[in-house]
């Protein structure tokens, strides 16, 4: 395309993943110090640099009755406010604010279109509370200005075997006209409160922002599946040396996926992928210990009525002997597109759980490449434009031949009141390249 005519602002699908990061990249200079955490500083995690020499909890001397039975203060504008978004409205109120202020875009071109089934999906696991969704309103209007969530999740620790019962926290946003007002901090510390009540102590959460102190860090990796819309929205610029035709050629996929027995999954199929999970988790060092139930919520997707998921999609591979050799999952959640004339959506999967068999044989490398392939061709149904993956998991073994690019976005993965050995998230520590073909040790995948 002639870039002189075009009025869409260019950008690289590199931005796209800054993007969808929520994250920022500092040089060295603009680095912030330990004594500049003003908050953090205080809080139970590892300081920055700091050597770890031994692992386990940070501070272990509270139980539920030294916890305030009241939240912190705020000021006199505002007050706290537990969301039900088992009701319509609280929850329509969730989603404005996430909708218009959670994804940094400076033009205003791209929102997240959340549904009520995605975030009945990702806040409402098996052991969800009420209470952990915390929301600040503005007293005279009612109108929510922040949010706060935490799930449940037990973690484990495969090198030490150590479980470690958690929440996984998510959702924090400030309304933008509320910004660096250390408004954060007070929902941090009040989502802590609520979770220290229940005696649970530790949490994993993940930010595009550096904070005290990383455990790993991954980097955002896309796959165009359709280039062309792609570049009409503005995401993917034409490459210097290239043409149109070619870049379509080269992310062009087959219609039909090659492994034979895949299909999409079935309740029935529960307990052998179940199996299959668990022991192909022990590969990772960080994982999330689900129960059976738990894993079926995030796998099937958690309907009421046992009806099909349209967020989490999950196929499986059946061999002729009815056993389920292979799986794979991934989510959609599309962005709004606005002020496009050709557009008004943009299809984004990401690649969520996934196991194999052939794990640690010889054709474990070929035989990940092609159930991506799949995950791929598959996803084409659900009009997804773009296919995002980490490098964690043992994504490195397929995101070079199955044709992701790396972003310019990284994933800091962090546990709150809980000091680990650094866990390889996927690309070397100094260049941030991806590591190929190499088992990252992050297992768990947060949405
Ligand atoms: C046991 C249970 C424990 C449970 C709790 C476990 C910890 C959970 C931790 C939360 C996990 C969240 C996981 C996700 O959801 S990550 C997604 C975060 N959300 C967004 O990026 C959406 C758009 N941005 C915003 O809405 C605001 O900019 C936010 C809300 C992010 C900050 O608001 P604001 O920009 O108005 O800032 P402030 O003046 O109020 O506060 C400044 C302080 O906040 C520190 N800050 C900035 N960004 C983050 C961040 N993403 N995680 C933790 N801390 C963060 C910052 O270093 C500074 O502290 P310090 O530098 O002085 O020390």
């Amino acid at each position: 395309m002639s870039s002189g005519e075009d009025k869409t602002p260019k950008r690289s699908i590199e931005e796209l993943l800054k993007l969808l990061s929520t994250g920022e990249t500092l040089t060295e200079t603009e680095q912030k110090q330990m004594k500049d955490y003003k908050f953090w500083k205080t809080q139970p995690v590892p300081s920055l640099e700091e050597k770890i020499v031994s692992e386990g909890p940070i501070d272990t001397t509270k139980t539920p009755d030294d916890i305030p039975n009241t939240p912190l203060p705020l000021l006199k504008e505002f007050e706290w406010s537990t969301i039900d978004i088992e009701n319509k409205v609280e929850l329509d109120e969730v989603y404005q604010l996430l909708y218009e202020h959670y994804v940094e875009d400076q033009d205003g071109t791209f929102r997240f279109k959340y549904t009520h089934e995605f975030f009945n999906w990702a806040l409402k696991p098996p052991g969800w509370r009420k209470n952990w969704h915390v929301g600040v309103r503005v007293k005279d209007t009612n109108k929510l200005v922040a949010f706060i969530s935490a799930i449940p999740a037990d973690l484990k620790l495969n090198t030490s075997g150590n479980v470690i019962p958690s929440v996984e926290i998510n959702f924090l946003v400030i309304h933008k006209k509320l910004r660096n007002k250390r408004l954060a901090p007070v929902l941090i510390k009040e989502i802590t409160r609520r979770v220290n009540k229940e005696d649970i102590w530790q949490a994993l959460y993940t930010a595009g922002v550096v904070l005290p102190s990383p455990l790993a860090v991954s980097r955002y990796t896309h796959r165009p599946i359709n280039w062309s819309k792609l570049h009409d929205v503005g995401f993917s610029h034409l490459p210097a040396n290239q043409t149109k035709a070619g870049m379509i050629a080269y992310y062009v996929l087959p219609n039909e996926t090659k492994t034979s027995g895949l299909r999409e999954i079935e309740q029935k199929d529960l307990d052998q992928v179940f199996d299959l999970f668990i022991k192909f988790q022990t590969r990772f060092e960080l994982v999330q210990q689900f129960k059976k139930h738990e894993f079926e919520h995030w796998i099937l997707g958690g309907k009421s009525d046992g009806s099909k998921s349209n967020v989490i999609k999950t196929y499986v591979v059946e061999n002729k002997d009815g056993k389920i050799t292979d799986f794979f999952s991934y989510y959609l959640l599309p962005f709004t597109v606005l002020n496009n004339a050709q557009h008004n959506e943009l299809g984004i999967a990401y690649l969520f759980y996934y196991a194999s068999d052939s794990a640690g044989k010889d054709n474990y490398k070929e035989r990940l490449n092609s159930l991506i392939t799949d995950a791929l061709i598959t996803s084409k149904k659900f009009n997804v434009d773009v296919f995002n993956c980490l490098t964690s998991q043992d994504n490195s073994y397929f995101i070079k031949d199955a044709k992701f690019g790396s972003g310019d976005g990284f994933l800091n993965y962090y546990l709150f009141n809980y000091k680990t050995f650094p866990v390889h998230g996927g690309i070397d520590p100094k260049t941030k390249e991806v590591v190929e073909d190499k088992t990252s040790g992050l297992g768990v995948v947060l949405l």
